[in-house]
């Protein structure tokens, strides 16, 4: 379980987050779900520890979670990002293999047990098996961020944080990233955070919703039940203007 207790940070005089407190529980999906500057990255790197709270812990299965400076690898690799942009969080010059190898290397060096490059594209489309010598530069955007999640699982991570993962996809390719975490969550049981500009509140993703505005925790709620139940004006606000957009699109498809 991974639990974040009581978070404040500021940026000189700015607070970004205000008392955060969530649970995230294995097997579990959540969105956090807010308009730009909320503080959804700003969580997301504090958890993995490329920031530093001012007050406040997280805990990984009740041990408290240090900086990223203070932490074991075993700690590191326990955590795995996927990046907005997938094409700036490869090295283009390399090829699949190199990419994966580059993860593997690291985790030998560690004495860390890995997953075998062979089943880590197995588990996301086996199709990347042949491009193993390709450079990475010849991949889809959507393989490419594929390529991604694969190298995410070499270290059979406990978390995964996949942060607007989608956002330079389109529609169809964004559908097979959703449903390929989901099923990694549910294989692995892993805990998956997801962080959404916006979200399709008819997708059947997610577990848990938590809903940020100018760094605090509006609503965090079960998934299913907030399209019909939010309580928040603001969550409020971002149905209705899921349901306005979702008219005015099957109006025009
Ligand atoms: N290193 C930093 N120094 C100063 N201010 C920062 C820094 N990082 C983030 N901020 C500010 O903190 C606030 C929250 O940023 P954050 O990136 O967490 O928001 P976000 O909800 O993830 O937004 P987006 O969806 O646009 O990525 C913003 O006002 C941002 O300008």
């Amino acid at each position: 379980m991974l639990q974040i207790i009581d978070i404040n940070k500021s940026y000189g005089s700015k607070k970004v987050l205000n008392n955060i407190n969530i649970d995230f529980k294995p097997g579990e999906s959540t969105a956090i779900v807010g308009e730009s500057g909320s503080g959804k990255t700003t969580l997301a790197k504090i958890i993995i520890g490329l920031e530093k709270q001012n007050s406040g812990e997280i805990l990984l299965n009740n041990k408290i979670l240090q900086s990223i400076n203070k932490r074991y690898f075993e700690t590191c690799a326990k955590i795995q990002y996927i990046f907005q942009d997938p094409y700036s969080a490869l090295e283009k010059n390399f090829t699949v293999l190199q990419t994966l190898n580059e993860t593997v290397t690291i985790c030998k060096r560690n004495n860390y047990d890995y997953m075998s490059i062979e089943d880590c594209i197995i588990n996301v489309d086996k199709n990347l098996l042949n491009y193993l010598d390709q450079k990475v530069d010849i991949l889809s955007g959507g393989q490419k961020q594929k390529l991604c999640i694969a190298r995410s699982l070499i270290t059979k991570p406990k978390i995964i944080i996949a942060d607007e993962c989608t956002s330079m996809l389109d529609k169809k390719n964004s559908e097979e990233i959703f449903n390929l975490l989901n099923k990694i969550k549910q294989e692995k049981n892993i805990i998956l955070i997801s962080i959404l500009h916006e979200v399709d509140f008819y997708s059947e993703y997610w577990d848990k919703i938590a809903i940020f505005k100018d760094g605090n925790l509006l609503e965090y709620s079960e998934f299913k039940n907030f399209y019909n139940n939010a309580k928040n004006i603001y969550s409020k606000e971002l149905i209705e203007a899921f349901k306005f957009f979702k008219y005015k699109g099957d109006q025009y498809e």
